[in-house]
């Protein structure tokens, strides 16, 4: 009997489409991006990375669903330090980055949010805010409770993680988005099929 149900959840398992996720990572510069992004891929931190902005890919099978995701680790720069209208058009949820020990790098991320929510209806871009370098805590000048509460008012998730120490953080960040993204697509799918009954139900009337 077990054995039955275990194979009709597998069977179940293979059935479902595999989910393409779109991550743009953003934030101001040095705050651990690549860091975070490495970690996430390889498991490693190796302390330096070059100065080049990539897509990386990578599949992973998380509930028995194969999920790909392609993650655009930008570049901040003085030259383009907002978002571009390519990245928001790319991006299925975004990773805002900063450093708890640089003040200016959590004002960078207020501001990107600000770009972000003009560019796109409110709510529809997933987005999680990750306070990084937690290793560093004795030299915060950011407060865990600020990233929270700015979160919390942008309807963000929150990781604080140290890209340094562990690769747990770096998992439950990328993790979480996707879960994010997941709900955001299928909320789109419900209220595109409550408005095509509604449409089918008074277009008949009006036609009656
Ligand atoms: N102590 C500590 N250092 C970190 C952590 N994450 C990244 N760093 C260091 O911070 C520096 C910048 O890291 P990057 O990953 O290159 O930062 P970035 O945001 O990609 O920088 P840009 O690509 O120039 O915008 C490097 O020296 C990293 O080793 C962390 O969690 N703790």
């Amino acid at each position: 009997m077990v054995v039955e149900e275990k194979s009709q959840a597998e069977a179940m398992e293979g059935t479902q489409q595999r989910l393409e996720v779109n991550m743009l990572l953003l934030g101001a510069h040095n705050v651990g991006k690549t860091a975070l992004t490495v970690r996430f891929l390889t498991r490693r931190f190796i302390g330096e990375y070059g100065a080049i902005e990539s897509v990386y890919s990578r599949v992973d099978r998380i509930n028995g669903q194969e999920i790909c995701f392609n993650i655009w680790d930008s570049q901040h720069t003085q030259k383009c330090p907002s978002v571009s209208d390519k990245q928001l058009q790319w991006a299925d949820g975004m990773i805002l980055v900063y450093d708890i020990c640089h003040r200016g790098s959590f004002d960078v991320v207020q501001q990107q949010l600000r770009h972000i929510r003009r560019g796109r209806k409110p709510s529809s871009l997933p987005i999680v805010i990750v306070a990084n370098k937690r290793d560093l805590r004795r030299h915060r000048s950011v407060s865990g409770e600020e990233g929270r509460l700015l979160a919390l008012s942008e309807r963000c998730g929150f990781f604080e993680v140290s890209a340094a120490e562990t690769y747990h953080g770096a998992l439950l960040v990328f993790h979480r988005l996707v879960d994010l993204v997941r709900e955001t697509r299928a909320l789109r799918k419900s209220t595109a099929g409550v408005r095509g009954i509604v449409r089918s139900v008074f277009g008949k009337k009006r036609a009656e």
